[in-house]
């Protein structure tokens, strides 16, 4: 383990370990604009690069164990984190490996536990599941699942927001602290629930009737993860997330022939 001196006056330190997306509007791309947008100081270990627009993934190819362990390497060591969010880690391999380099730090790890892109294309392999369940959530801080996350992590199906609380339990079986079930593929509000077991926030947004929505899971999640760096609580954390994806989402703008990005910078333009 390593022990790392936090520099007076820089900014916190946000680890993201996630896959690249060539379009810009989500992965490694969307976190460190998030990350830029809460201030804090963004850094990355690439572990797959997508060839991907709005239109879908075209390709995918996973960096060797040992790039991935690398980057982290190089920045955990060194650098330190005050935070670690994970996204698209896409093999049963890699999810183990960066599960075993959590170990080297204590910062508080944010999960989202990406498993299909919005145009239905896989970033995670079948048997990486039971991995991702059995060493990755056990290690998380809080994990960011989306329903069909939920489907796939927990096996429970999630039709309206009175589903939610029994899917955050299924969750938080798996051993995360905390678990943000996001519901924005409901009808209806846009709900999302924290929770760790004791305490309960639902985080309630009103549907926007957009198609730009690319990025919006990995966005939410670094933003979290951010908020977690300057020292928030989750609840804090999750609201100062939510808000922002909101205008984010409400910003999102036409690129390419099919689904366009949130804006992330939409503060910079209001
Ligand atoms: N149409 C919408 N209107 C308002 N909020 C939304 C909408 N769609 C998603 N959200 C919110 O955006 C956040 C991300 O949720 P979502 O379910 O879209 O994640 P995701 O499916 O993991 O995203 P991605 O496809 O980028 O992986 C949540 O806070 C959710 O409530
Ligand atoms: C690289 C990457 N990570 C995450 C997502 C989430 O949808 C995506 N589309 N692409």
């Amino acid at each position: 383990m390593m022990t790392c001196h936090e520099p007076a006056g820089a900014p916190p330190r946000a680890l993201t370990i996630a896959g690249s997306d060539s379009g810009g509007g989500a992965g490694i791309q969307a976190d460190l604009k998030t990350m830029l947008e809460f201030g804090v100081h963004g850094m990355s270990a690439i572990v797959a690069v997508t060839a991907q627009n709005s239109v879908g993934v075209h390709g995918v190819w996973d960096l060797p164990a040992e790039a991935v362990r690398g980057q982290i390497r190089a920045v955990v060591d060194d650098i330190g984190v005050d935070v670690v969010k994970t996204g698209m880690l896409s093999s049963a391999a890699l999810v183990a490996l960066v599960a075993g380099e959590l170990d080297r730090t204590r910062a508080p790890v944010v999960v989202d536990p990406v498993g299909v892109s919005k145009h239905g294309d896989p970033l995670l392999a079948p048997d990486a599941v039971d991995v991702v369940r059995r060493e990755l959530l056990p290690r998380a801080t809080v994990v960011t699942p989306n329903l069909d996350e939920v489907r796939l992590l927990t096996g429970v199906e999630v039709h309206d927001a009175a589903d939610l609380p029994r899917a955050a339990e299924a969750l938080l079986a798996l051993g995360p602290a905390w678990v943000l079930v996001k519901g924005g593929h409901l009808r209806g509000d846009a709900v999302d629930l924290l929770t760790d077991g004791t305490s309960r926030f639902l985080l309630r947004g009103p549907r926007l009737d957009r198609r730009h929505t690319h990025g919006t899971g990995c966005t939410l999640a670094s933003a979290l993860a951010s908020r977690l760096a300057w020292g928030d609580t989750p609840e804090q954390a999750a609201k100062a997330a939510k808000d922002y994806v909101s205008g984010a989402l409400a910003a999102g703008f036409p690129l390419g022939a099919g689904i366009g990005p949130v804006d992330h910078g939409y503060r910079h333009r209001r």
